[in-house]
């Protein structure tokens, strides 16, 4: 039986995983009280007492904001760590998974972002994240990076809980409508991994994994309250009108022919793969 090493077991993706990996093989599921990444030694030795032949890094610091401030805080997490990791993959032979973001593009294209389109971030996060791509690569461990995009689900911190919550509190919302992306459901994502690593020959290499439509984040927010029957105003702004420390790219679309040429897996439409979350009657809001 395949021993899976998990890190950031409690964030959105992770706490999917925790549960969708477990049919692959013995889980050992890491939360930031058991695996510090920031801590090189808190790594090692968690590699060395599961000696892992798959490890999938489901933790990062995702604060796209906080991040402007705090730029070390968020290299050490998302491009240091991912580093170690991958050397203590190749030392073992295992198989190293790893997330990426949209966020390394600067969202100039017209299209769809391939996995051939030359990143060029234009915010910390962004740049912490390719950072992370750049050192596992630099490793040669055998790894798989998936870039997914706009993750939501009814836990964590994100922004159809922000919608929800925010909905609750005022009668009319204003939302940009000039960036636009694909929303993904953290089930999905975490389905589609285990999907691929249930082959005999799991995919290696870079995947963008986002679905071909897209919408804004306005779109997408009014989409949330027709599926949920809220009667909320959301109001169209551009990026220019609500100024955050972070930029955002404009265009976030990931083009996922990739993966389906090579495992013939796809994501869902967005508006899909909402209604199915918002549906899904085993998951509380928390
Ligand atoms: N959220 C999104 O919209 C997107 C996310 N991604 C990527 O997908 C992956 C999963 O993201 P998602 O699940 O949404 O992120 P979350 O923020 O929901 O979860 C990240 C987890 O990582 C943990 N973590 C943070 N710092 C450390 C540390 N030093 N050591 C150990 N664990 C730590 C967090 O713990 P704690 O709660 O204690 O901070 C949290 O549980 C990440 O690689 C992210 O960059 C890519 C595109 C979009
Ligand atoms: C709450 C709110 C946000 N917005 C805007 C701000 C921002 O431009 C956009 C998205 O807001 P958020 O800050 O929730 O999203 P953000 O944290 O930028 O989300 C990103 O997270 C990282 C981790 C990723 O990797 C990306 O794929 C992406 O999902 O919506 C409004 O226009 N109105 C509002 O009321």
């Amino acid at each position: 039986m395949k021993k899976i090493l998990l890190t950031g077991a409690q964030g959105q993706v992770g706490w999917e995983l925790a549960r969708t990996l477990a049919s692959l093989g013995e889980i050992h599921a890491f939360g930031r009280g058991e695996l510090d990444l920031t801590q090189p030694d808190s790594i090692r030795t968690a590699m060395a007492r599961v000696q892992p032949d798959i490890v999938v890094n489901a933790a990062a610091y995702t604060a796209v904001d906080k991040a402007e401030a705090e730029p070390e805080a968020a290299f050490a997490v998302n491009a240091t760590a991912p580093g170690i990791l991958a050397e203590e993959v190749r030392r073992l032979g295992a198989l190293l998974v790893h997330y990426s973001t949209d966020y390394v593009f600067d969202g100039s294209k017209a299209g769809a972002y391939t996995e051939d389109d030359p990143p060029c971030p234009i915010n910390v996060y962004g740049r912490s994240k390719l950072a992370g791509e750049e050192a596992i690569r630099q490793r040669g461990c055998r790894h798989l990076i998936f870039r997914i995009s706009w993750i939501y689900g009814l836990r964590g911190g994100n922004f159809l809980l922000t919608m929800l919550r925010l909905a609750r509190e005022r009668p009319e919302l204003r939302v940009v409508m000039d960036q636009v992306g694909a929303p993904t459901w953290s089930r999905l994502v975490a389905e589609i991994t285990a999907l691929a690593l249930a082959r005999e020959q799991p995919p290696e290499g870079l995947y963008h994994l986002g679905s071909e439509d897209a919408v804004s984040w306005a779109g997408f927010a009014r989409e949330i309250f027709r599926l949920s029957g809220i009667p909320v105003l959301v109001r169209d702004i551009p990026s220019s009108e609500y100024p955050l420390p972070a930029r955002r790219p404009l265009n976030s679309r990931l083009c996922g022919r990739r993966l389906r040429d090579a495992i013939g897996l796809a994501l869902p439409s967005w508006q899909q793969g909402l209604a199915l979350c918002l549906a899904d009657e085993s998951q509380d809001v928390v």
